[in-house]
């Protein structure tokens, strides 16, 4: 583990036993780049994303909590990735390097905290194993009374032909081919399969009930500030997701595990 910047913001890089690497900010407790062993770049980063944080990161992987979107009354997407995390703890072995991140309400700032005034504490748990990348994702309600919330690991998977990226698994839609814009919900299954151009990534998940895909086309893109015009074909988001506020009682605990395994 050593310390680095991205941009302006602090973050943390961890390298597994076999070269992989994670690039992780504290702002958002946000993913910013993963290699494989080979060298190669998973994650698509916006070169126009703010990296100050005056602003959420546009790509790698935000932390979507306690709202999903604009499903709710509260801060869009939530506060959890306009927040400045902690590293809580880091480690290893033979064959992989982890860093966990934490985040509770003491963390947060104010005018963000006044939105969503509950006592929570999240952790973030990046773990690099041979071609594979786990991130195990816990919600505990630190309070005595119960709460609402929605959450998301909104992963933008970087693409290397977009006419020929394909996703299978998805009920009812697969293969999904992209193209036109896309910004659906679907039911999660435990796996999707992601081709990006060449190889694969394998997408395993627990505890979450939606995945949610989304590319914004040509169109939407050059409306976002943070997102160079000719950018959007370079990724697809697909995002393992509690899409609707969901209660979690007084001192119980909520895991989410994705983990993408990259195959040639
Ligand atoms: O621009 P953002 O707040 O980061 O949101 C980016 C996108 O996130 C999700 O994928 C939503 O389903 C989209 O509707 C939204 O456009």
């Amino acid at each position: 583990m050593h310390m680095e910047t991205f941009g302006q913001l602090p973050a943390v890089r961890i390298t597994a036993p076999d070269g992989a690497t994670a690039s992780i900010a504290l702002y958002g407790a946000h993913l910013a780049s993963w290699k494989t062993a080979d060298g190669r770049e998973r994650l698509f980063m916006s070169e126009a994303s703010p990296r100050d944080g005056s602003a959420a990161i546009r790509g790698g992987v935000p932390v979507i909590f306690p709202q999903f979107s604009t499903r709710g009354t509260g801060q869009r997407h939530g506060i959890a990735r306009l927040s400045h995390w902690r590293l809580a703890d880091h480690g290893g072995d033979a064959t992989s390097a982890w860093a966990e991140f934490a985040l509770t309400q003491d963390d947060v700032l104010p005018a963000l905290a006044q939105a969503w005034p509950h006592a929570f504490a999240l952790t973030l748990r990046f773990t690099l194993r041979p071609d594979a990348l786990e991130m195990r994702f816990t919600v505990d309600n630190t309070g005595d009374t119960a709460f609402d919330f929605a959450c998301a690991l909104h992963t933008y998977f970087l693409v290397d032909d977009f006419g020929r990226t394909v996703l299978d698994g998805l009920p009812g839609a697969s293969p999904l081919h992209f193209g036109p814009p896309l910004d659906n919900i679907y039911p999660a299954p435990a796996a999707l399969t992601l081709h990006p151009g060449s190889g694969t990534l394998a997408l395993h998940q627990q505890g979450y009930s939606e995945f949610v895909v989304w590319n914004p086309g040509a169109e939407a893109a050059a409306k976002l500030t943070d997102l160079k015009d000719d950018e959007w074909p370079h990724f697809v988001c697909i995002e393992p997701a509690r899409v609707d506020k969901q209660p979690l009682a007084a001192g119980a605990m909520w895991t989410g595990v994705h983990t993408i395994t990259a195959a040639p």
